[in-house]
């Protein structure tokens, strides 16, 4: 069954914990994003993962570099699951996943960047990533003609487990889900909501 990951980008500790009290019913994995890390600090995953220690926590680090070092700083923070980028070198997912296994937890790599999300998602797997995202970021989203169903179709045909983010709603999580993608990221879709536990419940509900 894909999970649903809801992407909290929001600046403040206080407004993130607020926002998983109302989702977390209806999530599986709570990610904690760069601007809201780079904002708070390593101390934000610490107060998640005391909030819901039955949840997965993710912690959307982007890392470029040193990705050992900046694993084991998530891991021991109480991530679940580190970013490292799809677009950096081998060496660095490497010694990410050598930091994983050092502490039982999972990388995942983020393809935002990347031209070729599915080779790049082919090869990482084999270096240990639990899985990888195929993503359009914020920007790229906004950029005229974007559309959210190249993940989609990128997705049907890795032939290895992804998500997919880049604007997961309502409208898109049914063909999310048909992709086969293990888990459906969904950011704005919940934050953004008049009410996000509705908006998480609706989109766990397409997922079920
Ligand atoms: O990872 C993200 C982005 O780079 C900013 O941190 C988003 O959380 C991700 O794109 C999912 O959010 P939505 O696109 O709003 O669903």
């Amino acid at each position: 069954m894909t999970q649903l990951q809801v992407a909290i980008d929001l600046l403040t500790t206080e407004d993130a914990i607020a926002l998983a009290t109302k989702v977390a019913p209806y999530v599986d994995i709570i990610e904690l994003g760069t601007p809201l890390i780079k904002s708070e600090g390593l101390s934000v995953i610490t107060a998640m993962k005391d909030a819901f220690p039955d949840k997965l926590v993710f912690a959307d680090f982007k890392t470029a570099d040193a990705g050992e070092l900046e694993a084991d700083m998530a891991f021991k923070a109480g991530a679940d699951y580190v970013t490292i980028l799809g677009s950096t070198g081998d060496s660095t997912i490497a010694g990410a996943v050598k930091a994983a296994k050092a502490h039982g937890k999972a990388v995942v790599v983020d393809t935002i960047g990347v031209q070729d999300r599915v080779k790049r998602a082919q090869e990482v797997i084999k270096l240990g990533a639990a899985f990888v995202e195929l993503h359009a970021g914020l920007d790229e989203q906004a950029e005229d003609g974007y559309s959210i169903q190249v993940l989609i179709d990128e997705a049907t045909r890795a032939g290895v487990p992804v998500s997919i983010a880049g604007g997961v709603n309502l409208d898109s999580i049914q063909a999310v889900k048909e992709s086969g993608a293990v888990v459906a990221v969904a950011g704005g879709a919940i934050y953004g909501a008049k009410d996000p536990a509705a908006a998480a419940k609706a989109l766990k509900e397409a997922l079920n």
